[in-house]
């Protein structure tokens, strides 16, 4: 590695870890601070141990008078209990201090994985629609769950590990020096090898590391869309295909992780290379120093001694080195991650929406996904509908017309890039959009419901609902009959998805939910369109009393669904084609009329008009 690309690499370190600390270390200094202590005392204190090998030596083995550390003098007669003494108090205090620091390390390295866990999920939770529909979930799973389990083990265990074997490294050479100086020149000697294999090892573990991650993010995609898709798999017999899939994934990432692994563990291996050669090397001096009568058996031993020790704090701290680089290449991917900012932006000072009934209008909007392009299309171009109280306003036409891209800028999920969405004549960017987001009720064709209660995926969102208002809801929905007739009525968990409930049973559901929720302006995303006739008839029903009073905008498939609607809109790739009641369009012999002649020929959509 050049001189100038560590320069680079330390400027961009630098806010990265200035970073760490601000968000997540400083929170937690004082456990850090503790664990560092207590890491502390565990290198100083093993290295201190080692240094009684010389009195032990010449004390036991010679019967000279010795000192421990210099310091107390032991008469020979003394040294056989003094000496195991001294070594028993080390040891009490070297277990409570890695006691201390196992605990502190535990309890800040989980607490720190759980903050990353909470904001990158806030993020994620608040980031644009279009930011998450453009990446799997599954690439999320693998950020909450892998990446941020990396930053945990380099910025706790590896802080606290790294201090404790830099200060028994640190200890360690300064015992060496204070033993004999010369000896410890030719340690020092072996410093910049040793240097150089640690920068090797890191650049290959930030590579591999970075591998690993887009791998185990493949991984997780991998997984999820293979439940996800379950039925589709086993009805095609692909079981043994997406398992190759998988298994392709999974040999990617093992790759990949057994490359960082390596780096991990081959660095220690070299640089304890290094330091048997430095051994040798002392060996060969100091046994030469020895004959000359320079230095006593319990010195020598003493300083081989400090130096094996040496030899293997420094290979943790080379362990730790890529550990560290690991660390860093996740926290540089979670904080890019964090730092998207939304594009849907909230206004400085928002316009409070009036009390009370509510009309929803588009105003000569246009949209695209993505932005504006030259030469594309837009999704929507110069569409203008107005929705009053009290008033169903349907949205027919072509499969990819654009009708559900209309219901998604109501809410806020997209905004228009032209024109301008009105809640009660206020353009909705100037709106809280929470606020905004209280007076629509969306009731989708698939709704989904948590793996909960009945009763908690009715009141969801809204607190301190009491049961009266749910069974009132429920009743108004259609549902109160199923769900009593449920194992155990209201308190029956959905399941998976709401995967324990019929299709029509789930619409019900998400109905009783839009009841409770009460809101003004009602979105109906072809609610009936996936039901039999049976469900379909009562569903019809409570959507027909939940509309009661509201602006409902809806789509449907199924042109009898809206024959009493008050306006139709038709919409063809992107534009408003016709508009009307039933009756009216029907007369007008345009696309309408074709697609009602079509579904009352056969009954159901078809290809070509519907999806
Ligand atoms: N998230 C998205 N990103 C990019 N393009 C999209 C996205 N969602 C929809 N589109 C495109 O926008 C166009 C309109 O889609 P939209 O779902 O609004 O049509 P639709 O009329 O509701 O269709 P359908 O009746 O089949 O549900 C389609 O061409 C579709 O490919």
């Amino acid at each position: 590695m050049t001189t100038p690309a560590v320069t680079d690499e330390d400027e961009r370190l630098r806010p990265l870890l200035a970073r760490i600390w601000r968000d997540y270390l400083s929170r937690h200094k004082t456990a850090l601070f503790a664990s560092i202590l207590c890491a502390g005392i565990v290198g100083v204190v093993a290295a201190t141990v080692l240094q009684l090998l010389e009195p032990a030596i010449n004390g036991l083995f010679l019967g000279t008078p010795v000192k421990i550390w210099g310091l107390f003098p032991i008469p020979p007669s003394e040294a056989l209990w003094a000496i195991p003494a001294f070594i028993v108090g080390m040891a009490v205090i070297w277990t409570v201090a890695a006691l201390g620091q196992a605990a502190l390390v535990n309890r800040l390295g989980h607490g720190i994985v759980g903050d990353i866990q909470i904001r990158l999920f806030g993020a994620m939770i608040r980031a644009d629609l279009a930011r998450l529909r453009s990446q799997h979930s599954g690439a999320f799973v693998s950020s909450v769950l892998f990446d941020a389990n990396l930053v945990r083990e380099a910025f706790t265990n590896g802080v606290v590990n790294y201090t404790q074997h830099g200060l028994t490294l640190i200890a360690v050479i300064a015992f060496m020096a204070w033993s004999d100086w010369q000896l410890t020149l030719i340690v020092l000697l072996g410093v910049p090898a040793i240097t150089y294999v640690l920068r090797r090892f890191s650049k290959r573990t930030r590579k591999a590391t970075t591998g690993a991650m887009l791998e185990t993010e493949n991984l997780s995609t991998a997984l999820m869309e293979n439940l996800d898709g379950v039925r589709l798999i086993k009805i095609e017999n692909r079981e043994a295909a997406e398992e190759a899939r998988v298994g392709e994934v999974v040999g990617r990432r093992q790759r990949h992780v057994i490359k960082s692994a390596d780096s991990r563990a081959f660095a220690g291996p070299f640089s304890n290379f290094f330091a048997m050669v430095i051994v040798a090397a002392v060996m060969a001096y100091a046994g030469w120093r020895a004959r000359e009568g320079h230095m006593s058996v319990g010195e020598f031993a003493a300083f081989i001694g400090l130096l094996m020790s040496a030899g293997q704090s420094l290979r943790q701290v080379t362990n730790l080195q890529t550990v560290m680089a690991e660390g860093l290449t996740a926290a540089r991917r979670l904080f890019a991650a964090l730092d998207i900012q939304p594009e849907i932006r909230e206004a400085a000072e928002p316009q409070a929406i009036p009390e009370g009934p509510l009309t929803v209008a588009l105003n000569g909007i246009s949209f695209a996904y993505g932005g504006l392009q030259d030469g594309v299309a837009p999704t929507l171009s110069d569409v203008s509908l107005t929705v009053a109280p009290g008033e169903t306003v349907a949205l027919v036409g072509p499969s990819g017309g654009g009708k559900s891209t209309i219901l998604s800028l109501l809410p806020r999920f997209y905004d228009v890039t032209a024109g301008a969405v009105t809640l009660g004549g206020i353009d909705i960017r100037d709106l809280a959009t929470p606020d905004l987001r209280d007076r629509i009720a969306l009731v989708t064709q698939e709704p989904f419901l948590f793996d909960d209660t009945i009763a908690a995926n009715i009141t969801y969102g809204r607190e301190s609902v009491t049961q009266d208002e749910i069974e009132a809801a429920a009743r108004a929905a259609a549902a109160h009959d199923f769900i009593t007739a449920l194992p155990q009525g209201y308190q029956t968990r959905a399941g998976e998805a709401g995967m324990r409930l019929s299709g029509g049973q789930r619409q019900r559901v998400a109905i009783a939910r839009a009841f409770l929720k009460n809101a003004p302006i009602l979105l109906l995303d072809e609610a009936t369109s996936a039901l039999d006739t049976e469900s379909e008839a009562l569903v019809q029903a409570a959507l027909e009393r939940l509309m009661q009073g509201r602006a409902t905008l809806m789509i449907a498939h199924r042109l009898s669904t809206v024959m009493n609607a008050d306006r139709i809109h038709v919409l063809e790739a992107g534009r408003i084609v016709e508009t009307g009641t039933h009756k009216q369009l029907v007369k007008k012999g345009g696309l309408y009329a074709r697609l009602a002649r079509q579904q009352s020929l056969d009954g159901t959509p078809s290809v070509e008009t519907v999806a």
